[in-house]
C-alpha cells in the first residue's frame, strides 16, 4: 500500500502526518516503530493519523502514536501540526477546527501570524483519572525512586504528567531519572516526565523525557502540565512563556475547572510517499 505523508514539527517535536480521510490506511504497532526508526524508516516522535470524525459536531478525529507504537491520548504540539496539516491539503478551510481526540476533544484556532492557539480541555487533578496511586489529591506528591524522595505534580492533560522543579535544567538528570519515572509503578499508564526550572513567575524552561519516545525537543502537553503544575503551587502567573530546548510556547490557564490554552508554531518539513 503506497501512503502519502507530511513530515512536520513543532518547535522540534516531530511527526510523520497521514490523511486516513483520502486514503486507506492500516497500521500496526510494529508498523509505526518500523516507520519511526531514525536510521531506516522516515524518523519520528509521533504518528499523527487523521481520520473522519466519528460525532457529527466534530471536523476530524485524529490519533497518535508515539515511537514505540503505543497509542496515546493527547500530543500538543501534533495538534498544531494536524491543523496546518488539514488546511495545507485542504481537507478544510476552516480557521477553527473541532477536532475528536482519544479521550475527548480539542478546538485549534489558525491565527493570523501563522501561529495555532489549541484549547487543550480543563486539566485532570485526580490522581485515579491521572492515572497516579495515592490516596488523595495533592499539589505536591513525594515520590519515592530508587531510594531518593522528590516532590513531584501529577497532572494530566488527556495524557498522564509528572513534572519536578529543578534549579538548573540543563543539569538535570532528564534521561536517567525520566526513564525511571516513566514507568513508576504509580503511575500505572506510564508517564511523561517534565523537569522545570522557574526564571520568573512568566518564564520558565523545561525539559521533557517522552512516554514512550525519550527526550523531546519540546512536549506541548507537557508545558501545559508544568504550567498547571507551577501555578497550583502559587508559582507562577496566568500567562507563561515556556522555554523548551526547541523553542517558545506560550500557556495561558486561569486556574482550577479552566482550559489551558497552548500557542505556538507548526512546520511542514516535506510531503513523501511511502510504502507500507
Ligand atoms: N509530544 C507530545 C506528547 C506526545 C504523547 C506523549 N509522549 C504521551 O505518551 O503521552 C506533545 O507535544 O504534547
Amino acid at each position: 500500500m503506497l501512503v502519502r505523508f507530511s513530515k512536520m514539527h513543532g518547535l522540534g517535536n516531530d511527526f510523520m502526518v497521514i490523511d486516513a480521510v483520502a486514503q486507506r490506511v492500516r497500521l500496526t504497532p510494529e508498523t509505526v516503530k518500523r516507520l519511526a526508526d531514525r536510521h531506516t524508516g522516515v524518523g519520528f516522535d509521533q504518528l499523527l493519523l487523521v481520520e473522519p470524525p466519528s460525532r457529527p459536531d466534530m471536523d476530524f478525529r485524529y490519533r497518535i502514536f508515539n515511537a514505540d507504537g503505543s497509542e496515546v491520548e493527547h500530543c500538543g504540539n501534533g495538534a498544531r501540526c494536524f491543523a496546518r496539516f488539514v488546511r495545507e491539503r485542504r481537507l478544510t478551510v476552516k480557521q477553527e477546527i473541532q477536532v475528536e481526540t482519544a479521550k475527548g476533544s480539542a478546538v485549534l484556532k489558525v491565527l493570523q501570524d501563522r501561529q495555532i492557539q489549541v484549547d487543550m480541555g480543563v486539566p485532570i487533578l485526580q490522581p485515579v483519572e491521572i492515572p497516579f496511586a495515592a490516596e488523595r489529591q495533592a499539589e505536591v506528591y513525594s515520590l519515592e525512586v530508587e531510594g531518593t524522595s522528590y516532590d513531584v505534580s501529577a497532572v494530566s492533560m488527556g495524557n498522564p504528567h509528572c513534572v519536578l522543579l529543578v534549579d538548573d535544567v540543563a543539569q538535570a538528570p532528564v534521561k536517567q531519572l525520566g526513564r525511571v519515572i516513566e514507568c513508576h509503578p504509580r503511575f500505572p499508564q506510564r508517564v511523561n516526565v517534565g523537569f522545570m526550572q522557574i526564571l520568573s513567575p512568566d518564564r520558565v524552561k523545561l525539559r521533557v523525557f517522552e512516554r514512550g519516545v525519550g527526550e523531546t525537543r519540546a512536549c506541548g502537553t507537557g508545558a501545559c502540565a508544568a504550567v498547571v503544575a507551577g501555578r497550583l503551587r502559587g508559582l507562577l502567573d496566568e500567562t507563561v512563556c515556556v522555554e523548551l530546548p526547541g523553542g517558545e510556547l506560550q500557556i495561558s490557564w486561569k486556574g482550577q475547572g479552566q482550559p489551558v490554552l497552548m500557542t505556538g508554531p507548526a512546520t511542514t518539513v516535506y510531503e513523501g510517499q511511502i510504502y507500507l
